[in-house]
């Protein structure tokens, strides 16, 4: 790597496309983008400089703007961006590695065959992923991409976090718990003893709320719980998904209401969640600003179940030395953290109202200097944690 030599780093989400460009072997961020609000009303780019400065935006209205057609742009975008640097190498967040990948991976068309088979794990991410690694390949072959996986951060995990209790020959297909936003959790396990050392070994538990959202235990640094289990629609409600559901109620779906394989998934995954329960809209801000008494009922049931998550992943700990909150909806919202941190008050949590309510962007400290359990914001960036382990790659070959 040389200083005009580039990385980019793709972070396709459910929702969402995010693109950054690194420069040389110390991974100096450039220049970073994002189309969000994909198929939605509004779909909105914005890109900024390394400083944070914008250099450009679009919004297009319609719902017009699905996966490929941002990636297009986005392409267009940044090759009348490079500005001379060389790029040697695309680094994708890949939501599902499935058994066989607990690692970064360098791709190639066998690689991507077999993340094919996985694409009904994650019907609303893997696809999205896996598009712009064959375009690029299709634009620049000679140029290696490389694969971060959401579930690899949790392999780790024991064995008793992983189980589903079901027969062997079920769990033997690789049916069990996997976890996801992996690349996050790892970048919070970086980045917080960095803030303060003492949490280096400490009893964490994190909550990556975003469009997706979920909640990992950590311990010393390392995945020991999450609430995502074989696929992302687990756990938490989400902006579209319903998170954990009795499994009784799909059979109850297909078996009484006659749903069929595609209408319960697009039930669970698209038509539920904030969306599903408000009536209204998927997106926090606008559940936060409606005085709809359908949109705080579905912030209440978030809270509530971000609350009892808690509980659970305390006592897979065994204890809780600090809470961490990351994701658009848990950097964003201090009404959401408040309303969490006041739940959790009986683990020793106490917010101080003034730092949750100061704004700015960094990671930051937001309770009391009392507080047994200190809270802090980590602002996720998936993408450095991508470009990190693109280089590895790069330099072991
Ligand atoms: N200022 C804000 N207040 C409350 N919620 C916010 C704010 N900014 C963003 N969000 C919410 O964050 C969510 C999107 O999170 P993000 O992590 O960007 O999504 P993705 O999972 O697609 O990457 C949306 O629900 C959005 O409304
Ligand atoms: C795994 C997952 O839910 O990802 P996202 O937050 O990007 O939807
Ligand atoms: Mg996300």
């Amino acid at each position: 790597m040389n200083s005009t030599d580039s990385i980019v780093v793709i972070n396709a989400g459910s929702s969402s496309i995010k693109f950054s460009l690194y420069d040389g072997a110390a991974l100096e961020l450039a220049m970073r983008g994002k189309i969000e609000n994909l198929y939605a009303g509004v779909t909105r780019f914005v890109a900024q400089d390394a400083a944070g400065a914008v250099i450009d935006e679009h919004r297009w209205s319609g719902g017009a703007i699905d996966h490929a057609a941002g990636m297009r742009f986005l392409i267009d975008f940044a090759q009348s961006h490079l500005a001379g640097r060389r790029v040697v190498a695309v680094g994708h967040r890949i939501v599902h590695g499935g058994v066989d990948y607990s690692g970064p991976q360098l791709l190639d068309a066998g690689v991507l065959a077999q993340l094919d088979t996985l694409v009904p794990l994650a019907p609303l991410h893997l696809p999205h992923n896996l598009a712009p690694v064959r375009s690029m390949f299709a634009m620049a072959p000679q140029v290696p991409q490389v694969g971060c996986f959401d579930t690899a951060f949790h392999t780790g995990q024991p064995a008793a976090a992983q189980a589903f209790a079901l027969p062997a020959r079920i769990t033997d297909l690789g049916i069990r718990r996997y976890g996801f936003h992996g690349l996050s959790y790892e970048y919070i396990a970086a980045t917080l003893p960095q803030a303060d050392p003492h949490l280096a070994n400490a009893k964490v538990v994190a909550a990556h709320l975003g469009n997706g959202a979920s909640m990992c235990a950590m311990r010393g640094g390392c995945s020991v719980a999450s609430t995502m289990g074989f696929t992302a629609v687990d756990g938490l409600p989400m902006g579209t998904r319903c998170g954990a559901l009795d499994p009784g109620v799909v059979l109850y779906l297909i078996e009484e209401l006659g749903m069929d394989v595609a209408a319960v998934q697009k039930l669970l995954y698209q038509e539920s969640g904030l969306l599903g329960v408000s009536g209204l809209s998927s997106d926090m801000r606008t559940l936060e600003q409606s005085g709809d008494p359908r949109a705080q009922a579905a912030i209440a049931l978030l809270v509530y179940r971000i609350g009892r998550e808690l509980g659970s992943l305390a006592a897979a700990l065994g204890g809780l030395d600090a809470l961490v909150f990351s994701g658009g909806i848990g950097e964003n919202s201090t009404a959401l953290r408040a309303a969490v941190c006041r739940d959790a008050a009986w683990l020793g949590v106490q917010l101080d109202a003034a730092a949750n309510h100061r704004s700015g962007d960094g990671v930051r400290r937001v309770s009391t200097a009392g507080s047994r359990v200190p809270v802090w914001v980590v602002p996720a960036n998936e993408e450095l944690m991508i470009a990190r382990h693109t280089l590895d790659i790069l330099e072991q070959q």
